[in-house]
């Protein structure tokens, strides 16, 4: 089984949120592209209960042999002597049949991100996309199914939140692992909490990027133009809190706010484009708003912060806006305090290290963070500091499937990608060899 898909219902979807997939052009745009039903009671527990035979083959499987269709790090448990010769052993077991719940974002890398190691742990994986983009975990489970994975280990289930819910509350199931917002996080926490199910959450972010008077200023540039605007401004882990030290900040704006005009925003199937239309029309609703709030609430719009249409008549009815600096923000504003999810960055000024750590630590995010500075030691120092999950040092926004990512406070707890993740798809299981006489008290 690839997918739990039928057809009848109008719940209207987007292929895909890479640039290339966005609703930009009129092969998209407004336009229903197929129309489906939201799995129910029934159809989830047939992917369930199919992912949980395919589980019981799979989990006998050593990993050279998962190897063969997926690869497969090395899952390894610990030797311990004890005395007398005696000993015990960890073995690392999978956990079963576990749920994969995806935002809209990044939606194939999130079912990459979550189905691999799962199944690479011997477990089977029942993943839920978001209904805004449906269609790329599908063809997730047909590559899974080319490479050779069994049949039900890999499960598309389709719809939102009663799907979710109905998935969160199987007894079946193992473990939730979760990518999307904190309100929906916090559910799924507390239904996954019923069943003493463990959890993984991958939640939104409010990140703050600090640059230092002393770094290399057109890398800092450039830095935070990639911590604000790849993909529309639409990750979770944007540096949108972009804390400039005062005396290179008239520079720092100048230069920031050129290389934003210059964004090219347009049809995301040209080479040139950088910048794409955004998921929805109400989203970029949500978005436009927070810059409306913004100056009412006395930040100064550089540039950007408004609906564009782009040349190409092709591209009419897009959800296009134009990437949007913010200065004169200060920390009590909305749109320094709350997950915008578009591209707007808010420029702020600070003074000492201490301050802007400070000031930097004032939420209740932890996902990311950055800081720019030549200073190796104050680098190291502020990386320390900072309360997230992650520090990126003179750049932003890299994330290579082999470093572990993951949030501290709201943002969430457990990590995805590197190799630390299979201590989140499997448990440990301790064996203690005795190799002499039972010295018994009784
Ligand atoms: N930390 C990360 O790695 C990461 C990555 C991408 C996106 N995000 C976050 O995701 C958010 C944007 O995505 P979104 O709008 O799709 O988030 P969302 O929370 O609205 O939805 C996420 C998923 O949860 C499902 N869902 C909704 N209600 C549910 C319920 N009651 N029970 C179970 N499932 C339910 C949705 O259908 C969807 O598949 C942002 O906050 C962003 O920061 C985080
Ligand atoms: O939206 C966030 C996606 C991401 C990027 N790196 C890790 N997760």
């Amino acid at each position: 089984m690839i997918g739990c898909t039928t057809w009848l219902h109008p719940y209207v979807f987007y292929l895909g949120a890479q640039p290339a997939c966005k609703p930009a052009n009129l092969v998209c745009v407004g336009r229903i592209l197929c129309q489906m039903v939201p799995c129910g009671a029934e159809e989830v527990d047939e992917a369930i209960k199919s992912a949980h035979a395919a589980y019981l083959q799979w989990r006998k499987m050593a990993g050279m042999e998962r190897a063969r269709v997926i690869c497969v790090l090395f899952i390894k448990g610990q030797h311990i002597q004890l005395p007398g010769g005696s000993f015990a052993y960890t073995r690392r077991e999978p956990l079963g049949v576990c749920v994969g719940i995806g935002a809209w974002n990044y939606p194939f890398q999130i079912a990459s991100w979550k189905s691999a190691p799962a199944l690479a742990c011997g477990n089977a994986m029942v993943f839920k996309p978001s209904p805004m983009t449906p269609v790329t975990a599908v063809i997730l489970a047909e590559i899974y199914k080319e490479a050779g994975v069994p049949d039900g280990l890999f499960c598309v289930v389709q719809g939102g939140a009663d799907t979710g819910t109905l998935l969160c509350q199987h007894p079946k199931v193992a473990k939730v692992s979760f990518t999307g917002s904190v309100p929906t996080g916090k559910k799924v926490m507390e239904m996954s909490a019923k069943g003493v199910k463990q959890v993984t959450l991958e939640l939104g972010g409010k990140s703050p990027l600090l640059i230092f008077k002393d770094c290399e200023l057109e890398n800092a540039v450039k830095g935070a133009l990639m911590a604000n605007f790849l993909t529309q401004g639409e990750v979770c882990c944007n540096g949108t809190r972009v804390y400039v030290q005062r005396e290179i900040m008239p520079q720092f704006l100048e230069k920031v706010v050129k290389r934003t005009k210059a964004i090219p925003v347009g049809d995301p199937l040209l080479d040139g484009t950088r910048m794409g239309a955004l998921i929805s029309k109400p989203h970029l609703e949500k978005v436009l708003g927070f810059v409306s709030q913004a100056k009412k609430e006395g930040a100064k719009v550089l540039c950007g912060g408004e609906p564009i249409v782009p040349s190409d008549p092709n591209l009419k009815g897009g959800y296009f806006m134009a990437p949007c600096v913010l200065d004169n923000c200060r920390d009590d504003m909305t749109c320094v305090k709350e997950e915008i999810f578009g591209p707007v960055m808010s420029v702020l000024p600070f003074d000492t290290e201490e301050e802007v750590i400070g000031r930097a630590n004032n939420t209740t995010f932890g996902l990311a963070s950055g800081v720019f500075t030549r200073d190796i030691s104050r680098a190291h120092r502020v990386a320390e500091n900072l309360e997230a999950g992650t520090c990126f040092i003179n750049n932003y926004n890299i994330s290579p499937v082999e470093v572990p990512f993951g949030g501290y406070k709201m943002s969430g707890f457990g990590r995805e990608n590197g190799q630390v993740t299979i201590e989140y798809y499997s448990q440990l299981k301790t064996v203690v060899v005795e190799m002499g006489d039972v010295d018994s008290l009784f």
